[in-house]
C-alpha cells in the first residue's frame, strides 16, 4: 500500500458503510474517506468511472478509489444506468416502478464499478460487480437509495429486506469489492498484481 493511505472519495454514506464492512474488516487495508464534488460525465459506466477516478486522484494528490453505481433496466437497454441518481431523486421508488409500466419486462441489474488510481497521472483500474434482479414496489426500510425496489434474483427479497451481511454477500458492490480487495491485498504484499 502506498504511504499516506488510500482515500475513498465519495459523498454517499451508504457506500462508505458497505466499503468498510466488506473491504476493510479483517484486512490490513486502511481507507480514509473524503467527500469531493466530482463532475460525472455522460458515457458508458466504464467511461464515467474512469474519468471520475482520474479527477479524484488529481484533487487528492495520491492514491484513491471511487465508485459508481448504475441501475439498469432491461426494457430500456440498460438505462437509467449511471444516471440512476437523478432518476431516483426526481421520481422516487414509485416513479421508478411506473417507468416500467407497459413494458414486457421489469428485469434489471445493479452494476458497481470501483476505480483505483495509484495517484495523479496513473490510469485508473476498474473492478466491476453485477447482480441481476427486478424492479418491484418498495418493500423494506428506505435507508439506502433504491434498495427497497430492487429484488435480487433467487432471493425473493429486496436489498432493503436483507441483513447487511446478506446484501453484501450477493450485491453488485460486494462482488466488485471482492475483486478490489484481492488486488489491494496482492499489492500490499508487493506481488505483481493481476489486474
Ligand atoms: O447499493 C445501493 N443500494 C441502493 N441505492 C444505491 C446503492 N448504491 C448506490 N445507490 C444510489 C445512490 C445514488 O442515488 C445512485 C448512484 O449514483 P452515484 O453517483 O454512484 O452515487 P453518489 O453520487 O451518491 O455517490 P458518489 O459521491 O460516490 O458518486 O444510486
Ligand atoms: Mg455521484
Amino acid at each position: 500500500m502506498p504511504p499516506g493511505g488510500l482515500v475513498f472519495v465519495t459523498g454517499n454514506a451508504g457506500k462508505l458503510r458497505e466499503v468498510r464492512e466488506i473491504l476493510v474488516q479483517g484486512t490490513p487495508i486502511e481507507i480514509e474517506s473524503c467527500d469531493l464534488d466530482l463532475p460525472e460525465i455522460q458515457g458508458t459506466t466504464q467511461q464515467v468511472a474512469t474519468e471520475k477516478c482520474r479527477r479524484a486522484a488529481e484533487q487528492v494528490g495520491g492514491p484513491v478509489i471511487t465508485e459508481d453505481t448504475a441501475l439498469c433496466f432491461a426494457a430500456m437497454n440498460g438505462l437509467p444506468g449511471p444516471y440512476i441518481k437523478i432518476f431516483m431523486r426526481e421520481l422516487g421508488h414509485e416513479g421508478l416502478n411506473r417507468m416500467l409500466d407497459g413494458f414486457p419486462t421489469r428485469a434489471a441489474w445493479a452494476l458497481c464499478t470501483f476505480a483505483y488510481s495509484a495517484g495523479p497521472g496513473t490510469e485508473p483500474i476498474l473492478f466491476e460487480g453485477r447482480t441481476d434482479g427486478k424492479i418491484v414496489p418498495a418493500r423494506g426500510p428506505p435507508n439506502f437509495g433504491w434498495d427497497p425496489v430492487f429484488e435480487a434474483e433467487d432471493t425473493g427479497l429486496t436489498y432493503a429486506e436483507m441483513e447487511a451481511m446478506q446484501k453484501n454477500a450477493i450485491s453488485h458492490r460486494g462482488r466488485a469489492l471482492q475483486k478490489l480487495r484481492a488486488y489491494l491485498l496482492q499489492e500490499a504484499q508487493g506481488v505483481e498484481p493481476a489486474a
